[in-house]
């Protein structure tokens, strides 16, 4: 799977996850929604969840931006829109936060569900804190990419929805 990133540019440049995967060749990154490929676009806000029915996609697609800038309008580019299930962030801004990845968990986690695993590790390798991101979210990662389709992704992170809000 190619792994692409819209740029935006406004978050600190120091602490930003798609430059490091670009400055490793890990990522292609994109200065404008025109010149982004079309693929599957990790949009928190896409009414359809990511689900191994997407695997048939050669291209994976985060928006790097701050969460401040990623409105609904942001992610208005070519290709299919889809949202992560429940998954919790591991990087230290956003520790133990559910759905608010940065860009190197989001596209870990798409490849885990679109069974590239191993794909995932290597990118998150270049994190100190990467390998947390799958420990902690092992379990809902493995059920992920073991479903047919979106509702079956949907109706396995209710379970998570639920226990999180007991
Ligand atoms: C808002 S940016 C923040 C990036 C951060 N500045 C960094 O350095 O990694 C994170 C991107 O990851 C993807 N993403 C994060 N959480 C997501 C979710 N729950 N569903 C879909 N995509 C998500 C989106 O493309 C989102 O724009």
């Amino acid at each position: 799977m190619e792994l692409h990133v819209r740029y935006e540019g406004d978050d600190d440049p120091e602490k930003c996850t798609a430059r490091k995967l670009d400055r490793m060749d890990m990522v292609t990154l994109h200065r404008s929604a025109r010149a982004t490929p079309a693929g599957v676009v990790l949009n928190p806000f896409a009414d359809r969840a990511l689900s191994p029915a997407d695997a048939d996609h050669d291209r994976l697609i985060a928006l790097d931006c701050s969460w401040e800038t990623a409105e609904r309008e942001a992610f208005d580019f070519a290709g299919v829109q889809r949202s992560l299930p429940f998954l919790v962030a591991a990087n230290p801004v956003n520790y133990g936060t559910p759905f608010q990845l940065n860009t190197v968990e989001a596209l870990a986690g798409g490849l885990v569900i679109l069974g590239e695993r191993d794909h995932a590790e290597r990118i998150l390798s270049k994190f100190r804190w990467g390998h947390t991101f799958l420990e902690l979210n092992d379990e809902p990662l493995e059920r992920y990419a073991a479903c047919d389709d979106s509702s079956e992704v949907v109706a396995v992170q209710e379970e998570y929805l639920v226990e999180e809000s007991e």
